[in-house]
């Protein structure tokens, strides 16, 4: 009796485990399955990645450190050639690496919240235009769009050109000088973004500006590190163990963002009050004559009662992070190719000769956009070296895509831009860098969402604009000065995980002036 109770018994188990295992994957811990539209198995439509230990894909990055956790990625996406699956720790992660399922994924209005990571951002940025979603994020979308109008990024072509050539100084009386990009370039762009988004310029606060530069580093530095230690994923752990190094560092830059917003807020006020109180705020915006920092929408807006300082500080920090790393990595890239391809440099420094005076005083944002050969140069840069490798997004209720995959709520999406911008369905000879790709006959037939550097659709890069014009306008004023010679064999480059791309090396070039 008992032992037919026991088989009873058994047999019940066995068909409750089958059931559970159909809509959970048990050993990723009890990730909820993504499945295919109409029953269809969905390996079919995207495969699932087998897992180095039992338990799914939970334990498949232990051990590997920051290159060996990047390279996971290329590997899964060579070997499987097609978007897919993981389960780890509860949580299930769609793969995207092909155009067809970015494009689903990109442009589905319900799919604006960003994945787990960003909310390591948090203490950072707290919930600014990047890490914000909902309401929140529409409301300061529409807020901030008017600051990189036209005629606002014209007015930042002075600021860009006078740092390209401090930028410059540094080189003044040699004829040739091997420098680490990694060094010299971070300095420019976070110059560049601080004068043009805060108003102020970081070289003439002395210490302070020093302060500001080491401290912003650190927080990067820790949230890397946090990215990268599963253990600390754990608020209660990181709190614990890692807290403490970031909160000394978070005081210093949020306590500068504050200082400068206060100072640039009673500024703007006294700027207005000797200006007569009729005009609106849209109209000091597009009529000043007066140099206009991006900060100036976020306080006039104040005025209006749509943001507060709690809220300026969220967007000018992020402002800050998105314009600072993102364009370094562009131009380090940038000019690297510019040293291993001389044919290439050759053909841009013909096009900026023809174009642009030597003094740059003729540089504005009309003549920035005609330099096409530029254009193509940088956009193959960033097609092999995106400065944001991948994207994440979180689904907030059961999701079908447009391929019929449907991810139960609480999904993962990782949006794989390196392996999209690498993927041989739409790139021939994918490693190969070849500026013509671009040209507009070469790019027609081209899958819109084969090239996403800047991402698409509604979450788009608010500040491409504004990028694209910084990295011509310190690539134009080198050039001049400067041929730009090889100093690194790009097979020696090693990538590492980040929320930017990043590499383990330096990457070195010599500069050699023009006679
Ligand atoms: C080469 C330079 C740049 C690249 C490659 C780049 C790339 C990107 C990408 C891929 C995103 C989407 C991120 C995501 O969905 O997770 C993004 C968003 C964003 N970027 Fe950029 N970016 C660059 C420069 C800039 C600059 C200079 C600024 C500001 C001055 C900026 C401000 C932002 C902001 C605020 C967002 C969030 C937009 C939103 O969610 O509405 N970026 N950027």
């Amino acid at each position: 009796m008992l032992f037919l109770w026991l088989v009873g018994a058994f047999i019940m188990l066995f068909q409750w485990i089958y059931r559970l295992n159909r809509d959970y994957c048990i050993l990723g811990f009890f990730a909820k399955r993504i499945r295919a539209k109409n029953g269809q198995p969905t390996e079919s439509i995207a495969p699932f990645v087998k897992g180095s230990t039992i338990f799914a894909n939970s334990f498949d990055l232990y051990g590997k450190d920051h290159s060996g956790v990047f390279e996971h990625s290329r590997d899964c996406a060579k070997k499987l050639g097609k978007s897919y699956v993981e389960y780890a720790m509860g949580t299930a992660i769609y793969n995207v690496i092909d155009a067809d399922s970015a494009e689903h994924v990109l442009n589905d209005p319900n799919l604006i919240n960003k994945g787990t990571v960003y909310y390591f951002l948090h203490p950072f940025l707290r919930t600014g235009l990047l890490t914000s979603t909902g309401k929140k994020w529409h409301a300061r979308r529409k807020m901030l769009t008017p600051t990189f109008h036209f005629n606002i990024l014209n007015q930042f072509q002075e600021i860009l050109i006078t740092e390209s050539l401090k930028f410059l100084e540094q080189f003044k009386g040699k004829d040739e000088a091997v420098i680490s990009l990694n060094e010299v370039i971070p300095r420019f762009t976070l110059n560049s973004i601080c004068e043009t988004a805060m108003g102020v310029k970081l070289d003439e606060m002395a210490e302070k500006g020093d302060r500001y530069r080491e401290n912003f580093r650190q927080i990067e530095e820790c949230f890397i590190r946090r990215m990268s230690n599963p253990l600390l994923w754990s608020d209660t752990l990181f709190k614990m163990f890692a807290e403490k190094d970031y909160t000394s560092a978070l005081d210093v830059v949020h306590g500068f963002s504050s200082e400068i917003i206060a100072k640039r807020r009673d500024q703007l006020n006294d700027d207005m009050d000797s200006r007569g109180k009729t005009q609106t705020a849209e109209d000091e915006l597009f009529t000043s004559k007066k140099r206009f920092a991006m900060l100036d929408t976020l306080i006039l807006a104040e005025k209006d009662g749509l943001i507060d300082h709690i809220g300026i500080c969220e967007e000018v920090d992020t402002l800050m992070f998105e314009g600072y790393d993102t364009t370094s990595i562009g131009l380090i890239f940038g000019l690297m190719n510019m040293s291993l391809y001389p044919k290439e440099q050759e053909k841009c420094y013909q096009e900026i000769q023809a174009n642009i005076n030597d003094e740059l005083n003729n540089l504005d944002i009309g003549q920035v956009n005609k330099l096409k050969n530029m254009e193509y140069f940088i956009k193959e840069t960033m097609r092999l070296f995106p400065s944001v490798p991948a994207m994440g997004r979180e689904t907030t209720r059961e999701t079908e895509l447009g391929n019929g995959l449907i991810l139960p709520k609480g999904s993962q999406i990782a949006v794989h831009v390196f392996d999209i911008h690498r993927n041989p369905e739409y790139w021939d000879s994918p490693e190969e860098f070849r500026p013509e790709r671009f040209l507009p006959e070469n790019s027609q037939n081209r899958h819109t969402y084969a090239y996403i550097p800047f991402s698409a659709g509604q979450r788009n890069c608010i500040g491409q604009k504004f990028a694209m014009q910084e990295m011509k306008t310190l690539m134009v004023a080198l050039l001049k000065q400067f041929q730009i010679l090889p100093e690194i064999d790009p097979k020696t480059i090693v990538f590492q995980t980040g929320l930017t791309l990043r590499t383990k090396n330096q990457i070195h070039v010599k500069l050699v002036r023009r006679k």
